[in-house]
C-alpha cells in the first residue's frame, strides 16, 4: 500500500536529509553566459487567436530542443518555450513507496509529452562524479542520484536537488528524461511519455549501469521488469560468472543483494557527509554504486548516442563475424595483425565517441572485469556463445584446387597490380583517418584523460565515416590478398613479391 503524506511538515520529518534546489549549481566551473551570437531566434509570431503560434510545437527552437531567450523571442512575454527557465512544472507529490524508498507521483493529470520537472543538482565533472560515487559506495549509501549531463559532466542530486531526485526507476516507464539547451547550458528534464493520471507514480528507465557492488532488486512491478536495476547493462552481464547447469554457486540467489527498503538513508548519513570533506573542502557526498539515468536528447541532440558495439567486440575477441570464429593460419595472422591493430585503434577512439551518449556511468568496485563473455538467459543460466570453427587449412586446400582457381579466375581474381591499388587506397584511408585523429586530438586533450569523449557529434560522425572507409579498404585489400594467395604458388621465404605493372618495375607490398 502506498502511504501518501499530504502534510509538508510530516514530509520534512520523514524525508532523508538533502537540500532542495530549483536550479543547477555549478561546482567545477562557472555557469555559462550565453553569447549574443549563440542565441537562436525563432520566427514565430504571436497571434492572439492561436495560442500555439507563440512558440508551440512548430517553433524552430522547440524543434531543436532549445529554449527561447527572453528579450530575443519575437513572441515576447507570450513565448511558451521557456519552461525550464520559468520552472513550469507539473504538480507532483512525494510519497513513501513500498520497497523503493520515496517516490514522486502526479498530483494532477499530465498530458503526453508534458514537461514535468527539471532534474536539478550539483553539476560536477565526470571525474568528481566518479570519486563521489566511490565515496558513496564506501560510506554505504545505497540510493543513487547521479545522472549524466554531457560527456564531461554529471548532475549529482545526492545532497542537493529538486524533487526529480525522488523519481524511481521503472522498466515500463511513463516518463523519460530529455536534454534541453537552455540559455547555452544543457539541462535535463523529466517529460511524460504518455498521459499520466493524477495519483500515478512517475517513473523513468534509469538505464542503470551496474559496475560492481551490491545488486539492487528492481521493485517496479512491471510485467516486463528485468529483475535488477542495471540488469540490462553490459556491466551486469559481463560481470556474471559462467556456471554449469549442475553448479549453483553463482546462481542469482547467491548474488549479494540489498533491498532498497532495508537501506533507507538514515541520519547516520549526514554525519558521514560532514566528515567527508575533499582536499579542497568540498563535501564528498554519499553515493552507492553506479546509477545513471539515460537521458534522451530531443531532436538533433539524440544523435549523440552512437552505438558501434560490433566493432568493439571484434577488437576484443579476435575475428568473429556472424558468430563464425576463424582459426588463423600464420599467413592470415600476419595479414590480420594490421587489421586488428587498426580495430584496436579505432575502438579506442570509437569507445570514447560512443560514450558521448547520454548514458555515462561510473566504474565502481573491483569486480567489473568480465571473466568470460557469456550470454545471459532469462532463466538466469548462462551459456557460451556457439562459435563455429572454420578449418582454414581445409579452405586453403580447397582454394588451391584447380577448380577453385578456375572459378576465381573466371570471377576476375585481382592481380597484384590491383592489390597494389588497394594498398594505396587503404593507405590513403589510413592517413585520412590519422589526420582526422590529429584534428580531434587537441579537442580531447583539453580534457583530462578520463574525459576524452568530449567530441562533437559532427566530428564523431566524420570519424566513423573515415573508420568505415578504412575498414572497407582493408577488407577489400585482405580479401584480394587471400584470393591471390589461393591461386598463386607459394614463395620461398627469401623471395619478394613483385608489385606493379611491368616486369622491371619492382615494388613491394607493404601492409
Ligand atoms: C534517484 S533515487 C530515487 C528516490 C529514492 N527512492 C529515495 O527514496 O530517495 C534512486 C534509488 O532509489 C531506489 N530505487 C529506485 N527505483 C527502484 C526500483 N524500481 N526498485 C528498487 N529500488 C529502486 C534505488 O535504491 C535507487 O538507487
Amino acid at each position: 500500500m502506498m502511504q501518501i503524506f499530504s502534510s509538508s511538515e510530516q514530509q520534512i520529518e520523514e524525508l532523508p536529509p538533502y537540500q532542495h534546489i530549483r536550479e543547477n549549481e555549478f561546482l567545477s566551473r562557472e555557469h555559462r553566459k550565453q553569447e549574443d551570437e549563440d542565441i537562436a531566434v525563432c520566427v514565430c509570431k504571436f497571434d492572439a487567436d492561436n495560442p500555439e503560434s507563440a512558440c508551440g510545437e512548430r517553433c524552430l527552437n522547440v524543434l531543436t530542443s532549445t529554449e527561447c531567450t527572453p528579450g530575443y523571442c519575437p513572441c515576447g512575454a507570450h513565448c511558451k518555450n521557456q519552461r525550464f527557465q520559468k520552472c513550469e512544472y507539473a504538480k507532483t507529490k512525494l510519497f513513501k513507496t513500498e520497497g523503493r524508498g520515496w517516490g514522486l507521483l502526479a498530483d494532477e493529470d499530465i498530458k503526453a509529452g508534458q514537461f514535468i520537472i527539471e532534474y536539478c543538482g550539483e553539476v560536477i565533472s565526470w571525474k568528481e562524479a566518479r570519486q563521489r560515487s566511490q565515496a558513496y559506495e564506501i560510506q554505504g549509501l545505497k540510493d543513487a542520484y547521479i545522472i549524466c549531463l554531457n560527456a564531461a559532466e554529471s548532475i549529482d542530486a545526492t545532497t542537493k536537488g529538486s524533487h526529480a531526485r525522488f523519481i524511481n526507476h521503472s522498466c515500463q516507464p511513463n516518463c523519460e528524461t530529455r536534454k534541453w539547451n537552455v540559455l547555452g547550458e544543457i539541462r535535463v528534464g523529466i517529460f511524460a511519455k504518455q498521459a499520466i493520471s493524477v495519483g500515478s507514480e512517475l517513473g523513468y528507465d534509469y538505464n542503470f549501469e551496474w559496475y560492481g557492488g551490491a545488486k539492487v532488486r528492481c521493485r517496479c512491478g512491471a510485467a516486463t521488469c528485468s529483475g535488477f536495476l542495471g540488469a540490462k547493462s553490459r556491466g551486469f552481464q559481463e560481470d556474471t560468472y559462467v556456471w554449469e547447469d549442475d553448479d549453483d554457486r553463482y546462481s542469482v540467489e547467491k548474488v549479494p543483494l540489498y533491498d532498497s527498503a532495508e537501506d533507507e538513508p538514515s541520519s547516520k548519513l549526514l554525519k558521514t557527509i560532514d566528515k567527508s570533506k575533499s582536499h579542497n573542502g568540498d563535501v564528498i557526498n554519499e553515493y552507492p554504486m553506479a546509477m545513471n539515468g539515460s537521458v534522451k536528447c530531443e531532436h538533433q541532440l539524440e544523435s549523440a548516442s552512437l552505438m558501434v558495439q560490433p566493432l568493439e567486440s571484434a577488437a576484443m575477441e579476435g575475428v568473429v563475424m556472424n558468430g563464425v570464429k576463424t582459426e588463423e593460419s600464420e599467413e592470415m595472422k600476419l595479414y590480420s595483425q594490421d587489421t586488428q591493430q587498426a580495430f584496436r585503434q579505432n575502438n579506442a577512439m570509437i569507445s570514447r565517441i560512443r560514450s558521448n551518449s547520454a548514458c555515462r556511468n561510473y566504474r565502481i568496485g573491483p569486480s567489473s572485469t568480465p571473466r568470460k563473455r557469456a550470454q545471459h538467459h532469462s532463466n538466469g543460466k548462462l551459456k557460451h556463445l556457439a562459435q563455429k570453427q572454420v578449418d582454414v587449412k581445409h579452405v586453403a586446400q580447397l582454394l588451391a584446387s584447380k577448380e577453385a582457381q578456375d572459378e576465381l579466375l573466371i570471377n576476375e581474381v585481382p592481380s597484384f597490380r590491383s592489390v597494389c591499388g588497394l594498398v594505396e587506397l587503404r593507405n590513403d584511408a589510413a592517413s585520412q583517418l590519422s589526420s582526422l585523429y590529429n584534428e580531434i586530438r587537441p579537442a580531447i586533450e583539453e580534457h583530462e584523460r578520463d574525459n576524452q569523449d568530449n567530441v562533437a557529434t559532427s566530428v564523431a560522425e566524420k570519424w566513423i565515416e573515415a573508420s568505415c572507409l578504412k575498414l572497407k579498404t582493408e577488407f577489400d585489400l585482405y580479401s584480394s590478398v587471400m584470393k591471390n594467395l589461393a591461386c598463386t604458388p607459394r614463395r620461398t621465404p627469401g623471395q619478394a613479391r613483385p608489385c606493379g605493372g611491368g616486369d622491371n618495375e619492382m615494388k613491394y607490398l607493404e601492409f
